[in-house]
């Protein structure tokens, strides 16, 4: 599997007095798939996103994207290719109408007005924000910003769409929406990278999880082998199963000898069913 995104002992610290906040960070992430990176609140996920873009460049190791070391001479132009929906939307949100900073990043890429205009237009139908087109961004929701700043990444049409938390502040609905637009994207051959708190999501939607703890990777996997062969690195790392997982590690028969098959193998096969039905079959 080629890689998207190569990361080799990379360190990074905010301030000389604080702890690192990526301690060594090495793992690959796959092009062409959905990748959720997880990991407790100060784990290194925001940090790390950060690297993926070339805003921030490491203090040692390497962080090497499409075959390419980042380094100060590239950085801006992976700027422009990959597209960051940052976990608060304000940091990201700069124009006075949302019609207008939705076409920001597509302008910045170099194209027309017009051009960039019709991106923005298509970007926000996709995400039913149409409606809001004419208002200024600081009238709006939490939860309104997020999808404008999602709008505006998706109208980038980058190959890499990278997004902090994306459902975090959205209704049902909302996250349905950009879940449907996360699916989209993959579909259409993006690398689709979030990072998230929610297992559920995780285990329904991605194909490889990177864990995060302290600044440091506890582990590069697909879902399916951090769920059900590897809860130990769940445990190290505070994060729960998804509930269906949860649910079914409940399961016991009384008497062992009455098992009709293993315990762990009826487990993983009833996972199979429930969180991965879309995905090849489950190992038995
Ligand atoms: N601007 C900053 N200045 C100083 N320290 C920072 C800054 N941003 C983050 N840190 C520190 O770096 C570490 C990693 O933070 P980061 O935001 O990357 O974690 P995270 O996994 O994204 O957390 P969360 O799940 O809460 O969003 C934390 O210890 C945090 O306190």
């Amino acid at each position: 599997m080629e890689s998207m995104f190569q990361f080799h002992q990379v360190h990074y610290k905010y301030t000389k007095d604080r702890q690192a906040a990526l301690n060594g960070v090495t793992f690959d992430i796959p092009r062409g798939k959905k990748t959720a990176i997880v990991g407790p609140n100060g784990a290194g996920k925001s940090t790390l996103i950060f690297h993926m873009n070339g805003l921030y460049l490491c203090h040692s190791g390497e962080v090497i994207i499409n075959g390419e070391k980042v380094t100060s001479r590239n950085r801006q132009e992976w700027t422009r290719r990959i597209g960051v929906v940052f976990q608060d939307p304000d940091d990201q949100i700069i124009s006075m109408t949302v019609k207008d900073d939705v076409a920001f990043g597509p302008l910045q890429q170099g194209l027309s007005p017009a051009a960039a205009h019709q991106k923005a237009a298509d970007s926000m139908k996709l995400l039913s924000i149409t409606e809001l087109a004419e208002l200024n961004p600081s009238e709006l929701s939490f939860g309104q910003k997020k999808q404008v700043a999602i709008a505006g990444v998706v109208a980038m049409d980058t190959d890499t769409v990278i997004l902090d938390e994306p459902m975090a502040f959205l209704d049902p609905l909302g996250q349905q929406r950009i879940q449907e637009i996360m699916d989209l994207l993959a579909a259409s051959g993006k690398t689709v990278i979030i990072a998230t708190h929610n297992m559920q999501l995780v285990a329904e939607w991605a194909d490889h999880v990177v864990v995060m703890k302290h600044g440091a990777c506890l582990g590069s996997m697909s879902p399916r082998d951090l769920f059900c062969s590897h809860p130990d690195l769940l445990a190290e790392a505070h994060l729960d199963l998804p509930p269906v997982m949860r649910l079914l590690s409940g399961l016991e028969w009384e008497d062992p000898s009455q098992q009709p098959i293993r315990i762990e193998e009826a487990r993983a096969w009833l996972a199979g069913q429930l969180l991965w039905k879309n995905q090849e079959t489950i190992r038995s």
